[in-house]
C-alpha cells in the first residue's frame, strides 16, 4: 500500500539528490494570491484551481505548483544564477476523473541561469531522466518557442497572431482560428449580416455580461478580421507541416530546418533546439532515440515558452506524467518587475513512482 508517509520519505529522499546536484531547498506558502497568479497558468488550471476568499487577503487558492512562487521568490530577492528544488502538495480539483489525485506530492528543481540555456535545459532533462530510469517510461519533448516563433513570424494582422498565441494551448480552438483565417470557412449568412450592420440589434434589455460598448468593439474586430486578407496556403501548410512533426530527435530536426527554409522565422527557435540536442547528448540521452513532438505540452502550464517535456508509463499511459517541466523564460519578467532571467524546471511525482513499482 501506498502511504503518504512512504511519498514524503521518497520525496524526501528525491529532494536530497536534487539539493547533492547543486539545489537549494526553498518552501513556499501553500495559500497563494489567486487573483494577482491565477492568470499565468491558463485556462486548464484556472478551471481547477481550488480558491477561497480571505476579507484582509483577497481570494486565496491552493498551490496549485510551486513554479510560480518560487519564481516570484527569486525575482524578488534570489541572487543569481540559482538552482531551488522543494517539495510538497499541491491541489487541483477533478471534475471528470474521480481517480485522479486532487492533491499530490510534487519534488521539483527549478534553475534560473543566464549563461547558456540549452545546457540548463539538458541539466534538468537529464536529472529528472535519472530519477525516473528504473521505471522504464516513455519520453516526450518539444518546443513551444518553435510554435510561437511561427505565428509570430506570419504575414497577417497583429490582432490575429495574438489570437494564435493565445489558442496554442486550445489545440482545436487554434486549428478552428486558422482555417477562419485561411478562408476556408464560409461565413454564415448572419455573420455577414452582422458585419454588413444589417442585423438590427433587438430592442430588449442586455441580459448578458458584456456591455453594448463591448459587443461594439466585438463587432468593430470581427468587421475588420473580415476585412483582412487571407493567410496564403503556402503559410497554412508550413504551420500544418510544422505541427504535426512527431520524430525521433535526429529526424525531427532535419524536417525542421527544411521547414525554416520556407518559414525563416522559426530558424533561431530550430537552431536553439539543435543546441539543446547536443547539451542532452553531452550529458549522456539517448538523442537518437528521443522523441521530439512540435505539439506536444500544448494542453499544459499556459508559462511554457521553450522546451517542454514529460516521462510517461508505457505499460499505464492511463496516469498522468511520473516527471514534466519546461522553460519559463517569460514568466519571469512577467512577475519580475523590471527583471528577467531565462528559467527552465521539472517536477517528479513520487507517489506515481511508487505505485509504478510497486507494480514492478
Ligand atoms: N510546475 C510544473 C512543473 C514545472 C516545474 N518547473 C517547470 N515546470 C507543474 O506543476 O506541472
Amino acid at each position: 500500500m501506498i502511504t503518504r508517509a512512504k511519498t514524503l520519505a521518497r520525496a524526501a529522499e528525491l529532494r536530497g539528490d536534487f539539493e547533492a546536484a547543486g539545489a537549494v531547498s526553498v518552501e513556499t506558502p501553500i495559500l497563494q494570491p489567486a487573483r494577482t497568479l491565477l492568470d499565468l497558468y491558463g485556462e486548464e488550471i484556472r478551471a481547477r484551481a481550488y480558491i477561497t476568499s480571505d476579507a484582509l487577503r483577497g481570494e486565496q487558492m491552493l498551490r496549485p505548483d510551486f513554479t510560480v512562487p518560487v519564481v516570484q521568490m527569486h525575482m524578488a530577492h534570489g541572487a543569481e544564477p540559482a538552482r531551488y528544488t522543494y517539495s510538497g502538495e499541491v491541489f487541483r480539483r477533478q471534475e471528470h476523473d474521480p481517480d485522479r489525485a486532487n492533491e499530490f506530492i510534487q519534488v521539483g528543481f527549478e534553475v534560473f541561469d543566464r549563461t547558456d540555456p540549452a545546457a540548463a535545459d539538458a541539466e534538468v532533462f537529464a536529472l529528472l531522466a535519472e530519477a525516473v530510469v528504473h521505471l522504464n517510461l516513455r519520453a516526450a519533448t518539444g518546443d513551444i518557442g518553435i510554435l510561437m516563433a511561427a505565428v509570430k513570424g506570419l504575414r497577417t494582422t497583429a490582432p490575429r497572431k495574438a489570437a494564435l498565441l493565445r489558442h496554442i494551448w486550445r489545440p482545436r480552438r487554434f486549428r478552428a482560428l486558422l482555417e477562419r483565417y485561411a478562408g476556408r470557412v464560409p461565413l454564415t449568412a448572419e455573420r455577414r449580416k452582422l458585419l454588413a450592420g444589417e442585423l438590427p440589434l433587438p430592442d430588449v434589455p442586455l441580459v448578458g455580461k458584456r456591455s453594448q460598448s463591448e459587443i461594439d468593439r466585438r463587432i468593430e474586430t470581427l468587421r475588420q478580421d473580415a476585412a483582412a486578407p487571407p493567410l496564403s496556403t503556402g503559410e497554412v501548410e508550413l504551420l500544418d507541416a510544422l505541427l504535426s512533426v512527431r520524430e525521433t530527435t535526429p529526424f525531427a530536426l532535419e524536417r525542421l530546418r527544411d521547414i525554416a527554409v520556407d518559414l525563416p522565422s522559426i530558424a533561431r527557435a530550430v537552431s536553439g533546439a539543435e543546441a539543446r540536442a547536443e547539451a542532452l547528448a553531452d550529458r549522456g540521452v539517448d538523442v537518437e532515440d528521443l522523441s521530439f513532438e512540435t505539439s506536444f505540452g500544448r494542453t499544459s502550464m499556459e508559462y511554457y515558452d521553450g522546451f517542454v517535456f514529460g516521462f510517461f508509463s508505457a505499460t499505464r499511459p492511463d496516469l498522468p506524467a511520473v516527471a514534466s517541466g519546461g522553460r519559463y523564460d517569460a514568466l519571469t519578467s512577467r512577475l519580475g518587475d523590471g527583471g528577467e532571467i531565462p528559467a527552465v524546471g521539472g517536477v517528479l511525482r513520487p507517489g506515481l513512482m511508487l505505485e509504478l513499482e510497486a507494480l514492478g
